[in-house]
């Protein structure tokens, strides 16, 4: 049965079917009763015998991704306000009302800069919070005021964001392994994670390595569909989609379009917005939502768009693409002042005509009630424990890194050509007075070259790792700890060939001092500084709002690293108030480690007047570091990269993402349902009315969002046990 798992039409009609048979709690209720195909993957574990298809409690506890709790999603009275350049306010959505069914594919659809997106964004409460956004209005589910315990949904965004060298089998693997409950069996994950690939239409690339610019690897829609697939694994009964078809070809926009009827006909909600797609993708749609200006101006069956249009004297012309026809027809034309001007009156004719409608007025059910009640149970979610967790991030950091074979050959390739070119530089500088200044300037460079080279590696790939990271994190996937620690481990290795090999090829070529303890304190040396140096590359990044502005902050904060290193000013004349900096500079840690492991011991010939230093004491005097030791500066290097893996962890943290929440109308109903539910508890003492779903200001945070999932998870032992039962809600 699961073999077949193809993405069959109308299998949605299928799950129903099961669906209310398990409701019923009839029949044997065996899955293998069940005939072919379903639209989503069926079950994670064996099925439940009869006895517990029948509602007994089964032994094994089921995990069923295919039927997720229904969720109607309505919203009113929308306002999305921002404040612009000058204190104005521009207006983007306004008195928006609609809704999203279980079973059903919406697609938001408008011309550019209409609201679509933020539309989306809104209903999803994914608009960044600040203080210049407003937003107002109300959004439901089932009934009740849409909480993040209330109901389980998804967000596949605009840009999609991998592990570029893992499989797609890998990817979502892991995703699963990372968020589906720990009683859920290897074998079970597996069986689930090969149907999802098969629903997704990725069983022929299920080998391949997603890729990127470097590497090619799965084509634009593949990579949709895997998103599509990374966000399925939670079993959300809600997907939110932005522009899934932007960057696509006709072909796998249909591709992609068909993936989403196929979900929404297995029982999710669906909702999408979408830009000016062809006819064969309109005609999947099963509900539209026209924006124009921020406005409604149709909300209802895809289906009877054309005749709501027609009957107000827009015929649609035929053979004409429904979805060009609409968007012209909602569209400002800016050609000329009278096309703007009648353009304008159309679209407020449009809008106002729909406002006036009957269905446009049907009640979207909204109760006055903030409660949040727990009509519906979430799926339930993984709380791995932290080892398994550091386990299977550990593998996939080591997949990532020592899989990228072309930045490994580029890193090579680099550090090998510095080497040759100091190398020739600085070929076997003897022992003359000359060769002092030689070998401080060759180890001040090495010192540069080790830091430099590993801090823009990390740079370029930290901050797009840490967008994907985030984003595992808005799932409650794992916390940062064991993702840092994994990563640091994993990369250990790799990470340490390369200043490894960039030393051993340039010690001997210049001659450096030729004691072999030497030479590996030398090697030892670097290797701590790059490991400290990508640590700062770190804490860049979990700064930096994107890869470019990273590579343009890194390489200024290093400087200061670098003025400070130790060749460039003595420690000992830098300004009392800013003697903090040599001590925070992880190069001057290593140049000078590295001064004292070449100079002690060295003795170096007189110059032509028989003067000069003559031994290396003399050079550690001079340069100010001869009141340390090799042992004390690695010190000071192990504590600065210590307290960037700790400023990095806690940027990291900070820099979290953080949603507007609506605001004036939730207050009031907030308000409202304190009074109402205050005058029922006058009316029937100890009545014990609840009305304080305390969620009307300002912003959430994800932490706020955890502790009420948290909350939510009282019932994962329950759902764990009940499945049959959560089946029939
Ligand atoms: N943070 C913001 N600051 C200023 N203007 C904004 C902001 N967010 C949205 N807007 C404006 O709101 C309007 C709607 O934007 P939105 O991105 O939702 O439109 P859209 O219909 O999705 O457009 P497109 O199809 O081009 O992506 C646009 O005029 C946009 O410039």
């Amino acid at each position: 049965l699961l073999a077949g798992a193809t993405a069959a039409k109308g299998a949605g009609a299928l799950v129903r079917r099961v669906r209310s048979k398990r409701a019923g709690g009839g029949g044997s209720g065996s899955e293998s009763e069940l005939e072919p195909t379903p639209s989503l993957p069926r079950s994670l574990a064996p099925a439940a015998d009869g006895a517990a298809a029948a509602g007994a409690r089964p032994k094994t506890p089921v995990y069923d991704a295919s039927v997720v709790p229904p969720v109607t999603l309505e919203w009113s009275d929308l306002g999305y306000e921002i404040t612009v350049k000058g204190g104005g306010k521009k207006t983007v959505l306004r008195g928006v009302r609609g809704s999203a069914k279980p079973g059903r594919l919406l697609a938001i659809m408008g011309p550019s800069g209409s609201g679509k997106t933020s539309l989306l964004n809104m209903l999803a409460g994914q608009v960044a919070a600040s203080s210049k956004v407003k937003l107002s209005g109300r959004i439901m589910v089932n009934g009740v005021d849409a909480t993040a315990a209330n109901h389980r949904q998804a967000y596949v965004e605009q840009n999609d964001q991998f592990y570029s060298m893992l499989t797609v089998n890998e990817t979502l693997g892991t995703a699963a392994a990372l968020q589906l409950p720990a009683y859920i069996t290897a074998e079970s994950r597996d069986a689930y994670v090969g149907q999802l690939i098969s629903l997704l239409g990725l069983s022929k690339v299920a080998e391949s390595r997603v890729g990127n610019e470097k590497v090619r690897g799965l084509s634009g829609g593949e990579k949709k569909r895997l998103a599509i697939g990374c966000e399925l694994i939670s079993a959300p009964s809600v997907m939110f989609l932005d522009e899934p078809t932007t960057g696509l070809d006709a072909f796998m926009s249909e591709q992609v379009m068909t993936t989403l009827q196929q979900l929404a006909s297995g029982g999710h909600t669906v909702v999408a917005s979408i830009h000016q797609p062809r006819s064969s993708i309109f005609a999947l749609f099963d509900d539209l939502l026209l924006v124009a200006e921020g406005r409604v101006a149709y909300q209802g069956p895809a289906g009877e768009a054309l005749a709501h249009f027609g009957a107000l004297g827009h015929p649609c012309p035929e053979h004409y693409n429904p979805a060009d026809f609409l968007a012209d027809l909602i569209a400002i034309d800016f050609t000329s002042p009278e096309t703007e001007a009648a353009s304008r009156a159309r679209v407020d004719a449009i809008v106002e005509a729909w406002a006036a409608s009957s269905a446009a007025a049907a009640p979207a059910h909204m109760p006055r009630t903030a409660s949040a009640a727990g009509s519906l149970v979430p799926a339930p979610r993984a709380r791995g424990r932290l080892l398994r967790q550091f386990g299977l991030l550990v593998r996939r950091s080591w997949r990532q890194v020592t899989r990228d074979k072309a930045t490994a050959v580029a890193r090579l390739m680099s550090n090998l050509s510095s080497a040759l070119i100091f190398g020739a530089i600085y070929f076997r500088m003897g022992r003359s007075q000359s060769s002092i200044q030689d070998r401080l300037g060759l180890l001040q460079v090495s010192a540069i070259n080790t830091a430099m080279s590993s801090l823009i590696k990390t740079l370029g790939v930290f901050p797009t790792e840490r967008v994907l990271v985030q984003r595992e994190r808005r799932r409650a996937s794992y916390p940062l700890v064991p993702y840092l620690g994994a990563k640091l481990l994993a990369e250990l290795p790799v990470g340490a060939f390369f200043p490894l090999v960039f030393g051993s090829v340039v010690y001997p070529l210049c001659g450096l001092n030729p004691s072999p303890a030497r030479y590996a304190k030398f090697l030892g040396i670097l290797t701590l500084e790059s490991f400290s140096a990508s640590a700062l590359g770190l804490a860049v990044g979990a700064v930096a709002p994107s890869a470019e502005s990273a590579v343009a902050i890194g390489p200024a904060v290093i400087l200061v690293h670098i003025v400070f290193g130790g060749l460039y000013v003595n420690a000992d004349s830098v300004p009392r108030a800013l003697r903090w900096l040599p001590r925070i500079s992880l190069i001057k840690a290593a140049f000078q480690a590295l001064v004292i492991n070449e100079m002690e011991g060295l003795a170096f010939d007189a110059d032509d007047k028989g003067k000069g230093m003559r031994t290396g004491a003399d050079v550690l005097h001079w340069t100010g570091f001869d009141k340390t030791t090799v042992r004390a500066s690695v010190k000071t290097q192990a504590r600065i990269l210590l307290a960037h893996y700790w400023l990095a962890l806690n940027l990291l943290r900070a820099n979290k993402a953080r949603y507007a929440q609506l605001e004036a109308a939730a207050a009031a109903e907030v308000a409202a349902a304190a009074a109402e539910a205050e005058a029922e508890e006058e009316a029937e003492a100890g009545a014990g009315a609840e009305a304080g779903a305390a969620e009307g200001e300002g912003v959430v945070e994800e932490g706020a969002v955890e502790e009420e999932k948290a909350a939510a998870e009282a019932t994962e032992a329950e759902v764990a046990g009940n499945a049959p039962q959560l089946a029939a809600a």
